[in-house]
């Protein structure tokens, strides 16, 4: 299990890893090894007040004599940053997956990773490119589809995207698929119309497939640090998330992006995605992320 950090997201093991891993092999705990890893958590994105709620609780249990070597400030560090991520976790029991998030936020690549995923599972899988502005979207998803042996259903430029998605319901039915995978339009659009569209198409998945569990999920580009957070913020207020899809994980040194995420909005990161192939692609696994970012 460990080394899948160390291969797959080398920037973090070679960012964040590496230097907070130096903290971890001092025998004496100062001021000064808690300033650097303030600085550490701050440069890593980790956001302002997630990094102070982290590095109090820090400074509480150095005060009271808990922190006294390079392991300690590891072990007390580790339990904090896994309450953070557990506090809330992801759901994975699902039928319907509705992708939402900006355009080149990695939305597409991510339907056709969750398609290879699922067959894997052995799930039949339906998917519904009701990106209906951007023909390059649905032209991608299409190739994906074919690639891997995936039923689609596309709908036409300018077709209103929740008819496409009442089409993507009735052929689940008809074609007893275990998995509709719906990746919708990457538009950055205002909150109202943003709101409507994506409740026009809840609307008529709870219509028409009333037992079935839906996940909304959040595409979030890891490299945008913390204006990633500020996009995260403007789709949980226009809908109900279910989880987060942190993508390009491979592309970051900043692994810290994860526990302001979850912390600031709530919402638990569902999968992580690190790299083109189908296959770069993982359901998110608290104990894992920490231990492996810890660990060196
Ligand atoms: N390195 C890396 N690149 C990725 C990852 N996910 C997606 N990409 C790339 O990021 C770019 C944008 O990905 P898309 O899947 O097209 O993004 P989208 O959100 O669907 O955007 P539109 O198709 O424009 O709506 C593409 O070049 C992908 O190959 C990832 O996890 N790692």
């Amino acid at each position: 299990m460990f080394n899948f950090f160390k291969k797959t997201l080398s920037n973090i093991y070679n960012h964040f890893t590496n230097k907070i891993g130096a903290l971890f092999k001092s025998n004496k705990i100062d001021q000064d090894t808690l300033n650097e890893l303030e600085k550490i958590l701050i440069t890593s994105d980790t956001g302002v007040s997630t990094t102070k709620i982290i590095v109090d609780k820090i400074k509480d249990e150095f005060k009271n004599g808990n922190i006294k070597s390079g392991t300690d400030l590891r072990d007390v560090l580790a339990q904090e940053l896994k309450g953070i991520l557990t506090k809330n976790s992801y759901d994975s029991d699902v039928d319907i997956y509705l992708l939402v998030g900006i355009n080149g936020s990695g939305k597409t690549t991510f339907a056709g990773k969750l398609s290879s995923f699922l067959k894997y599972k052995n799930k039949k899988v339906l998917l519904v490119a009701a990106d209906t502005f951007r023909a390059a979207a649905r032209e991608q998803l299409g190739k994906i589809a074919q690639k891997l042996d995936v039923d689609i259903i596309e709908g036409q430029e300018g077709q209103d995207p929740a008819s496409v998605v009442y089409l993507g319901c009735q052929e689940y039915k008809k074609g007893n698929y275990d998995s509709l995978i719906i990746d919708t339009a990457g538009r950055l659009q205002t909150k109202t119309n943003l709101m409507k569209e994506l409740e026009k198409i809840k609307k008529s998945i709870n219509k028409q497939l009333p037992d079935k569990k839906i996940s909304v999920l959040l595409t979030i580009d890891s490299m945008l640090g913390q204006n990633s957070l500020d996009q995260a913020k403007i789709f949980n207020e226009s809908t109900v998330l279910n989880g987060i899809i942190l993508t390009k994980m491979d592309g970051t040194g900043k692994g810290g992006i994860v526990f302001a995420i979850t912390r600031e909005l709530n919402i638990p990161i569902a999968f992580i995605s690190f790299g083109e192939k189908l296959d770069e692609v993982k359901l998110f696994n608290a104990q894992e992320y920490v231990d492996e970012l810890l660990a060196n």
